[in-house]
């Protein structure tokens, strides 16, 4: 039973210096440091269940985003969490749509990573307060609660709602044979934490062995500064892990289209699955045609981590610009957009390979993964997660990974709860963390 009016909500910047070690470096983000915007909601239930949610940042940033998230914060305290979530699509929509903040997004950038982070609270309050894991809360809810929660405002034309209720009534047809499949096997996920662009030769041989050893088999490289030094990671990377395991490239919006697929082309001798984000997150006649230029070579183009909404999501899809499609989980308006999109791929017939990583992706974007496979895809075809091995640390319940596998989380919520000695520490710049290193006078 969900009770309670929202009676506070506050906002943390927290950042953990990444960049000090080159972790999360690729060709266009060289100093990243891995960073949230955390939000808590506070009831005046007695249960004092509070809900936890946050949006993925990389450093300086992430003050900009924590303005944004006081700007929302007056359409969310008083509300009642029975009255938003019987009608989360208005609830979304307020939230979306407000007059004044809507002119500097609309549903896209500060504002709408502001969006994620306090829709992810309310989510993970929701699941929390039914006792269950989100993608379990997901994948009991009927298909018309679920399309309850959807905006289906300008993707009609590609997914109307009576779409949307036939394709997750089909998704209930034996879905406790998935739900016992996810619960045994996981769901499965690629590595990118071997071959950040900052890691020397010998880490990336290291860390690939040692990856290697613990069961890994799919492989993401970066790439996209210098052809020569892509060129020897990937013979590297190949080499290592032979050719039944995969291996995928990511040039983090590098190139121009014509230089994204001469560039790739000479990489197309490492046989990559997919090429990520060759060019410009916006281009999407630029991600078809060099979508075109690499089907004959069996590559694929992959994007979705910088795709603003689904709107652009929708068309992606619908110019046949991407062959993997990848969600976020703090990007996109939180749970609500993200089923639209998983929706859409569905009805093209797509498969999801979820953006993870950061601090806290892969916690957050592992339930939506399992609802998708349970309740929508029905399939792990082609399909894979991405997984990063840095900062579960600092989560009240981090993700578990046995074989390669994401293992269904078990206790309620959206495990997007920090360790509040973590938040302490980390809080930007006033923890103990960032002190230290203020006053070292690190770059920061
Ligand atoms: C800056 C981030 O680490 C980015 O490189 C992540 C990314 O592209 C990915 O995980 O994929
Ligand atoms: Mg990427």
């Amino acid at each position: 039973m969900v009770k309670g009016k929202i009676t506070g909500l506050s906002v943390k910047d927290v950042r953990f210096p990444t960049s000090l070690g080159q972790h999360g470096s690729d060709a266009m983000h060289t100093d990243p440091d891995y960073s949230a915007a955390y939000v808590v909601i506070e009831t005046d239930a007695e249960d004092a269940i509070k809900g936890y949610g946050l949006t993925f940042t990389l450093g300086k940033g992430t003050e900009i985003v924590v303005c944004a998230v006081k700007a929302l914060s007056h359409l969310v305290v008083g509300r009642n969490l029975e009255d938003i979530v019987a009608n989360f699509r208005d609830f979304y929509r307020q939230l979306t749509s407000d007059g004044q903040l809507r002119w500097i997004g609309p549903e896209k950038g500060v504002v709408h990573l502001a969006t994620a982070a306090v829709l992810n609270a309310v989510w993970d309050l929701w699941a929390k307060q039914e006792q269950k894991p989100l993608w379990k809360l997901l994948v009991y809810m009927t298909p018309e609660q679920l399309v309850s929660c959807i905006d289906f405002r300008y993707i009609t034309d590609v997914l109307t709602e009576a779409q949307a209720l036939e394709i997750l009534q089909n998704g209930k047809q034996r879905q406790e044979a998935r739900e016992e499949h996810m619960v045994k096997h996981g769901y499965p996920a690629y590595t990118t934490s071997c071959a950040w662009l900052g890691y020397s030769d010998n880490q990336l041989q290291k860390l690939c062995a040692d990856a290697l050893k613990e069961g890994w088999t799919r492989f993401k490289v970066k790439v996209g500064a210098d052809l020569q030094d892509d060129i020897r990671r990937c013979k590297l990377i190949r080499d290592m892990i032979g050719h039944d395991n995969e291996l995928m490239l990511d040039a983090n919006q590098r190139w121009d289209v014509n230089e994204a697929i001469s560039w790739v082309k000479e990489l197309a001798v490492f046989k990559p699955l997919w090429i990520e984000e060759p060019t410009s997150p916006d281009d999407i006649l630029g991600h078809g045609t060099i979508s075109k230029a690499l089907a004959p070579l069996g590559i694929g183009v992959a994007t979705g981590e910088q795709c603003h909404n689904r709107v652009m999501f929708k068309q992606f899809l619908q110019a046949r610009a991407l062959q993997y499609l990848q969600i976020d989980s703090c990007r996109l308006g939180s749970v609500n957009e993200n089923l639209s999109v998983l929706l859409m791929a569905k009805k093209f017939n797509i498969p999801v390979c979820p953006h993870a990583g950061g601090v806290g992706l892969c916690e957050l974007v592992q339930h939506l993964i399992i609802f998708d496979y349970i309740s929508v895809s029905g399939s792990l075809e082609k399909r894979m997660c991405e997984y990063v091995d840095h900062l579960h640390e600092h989560f009240k319940h981090p993700v578990t990974i046995r074989n390669a596998a994401y293992m269904p989380p078990k206790d309620p919520g959206y495990s997007t709860e920090m360790k509040e000695e973590s938040v302490l520490l980390y809080q930007f710049p006033s923890g103990d963390i960032w002190q230290q290193i203020i006053s070292e006078n690190t770059e920061i």
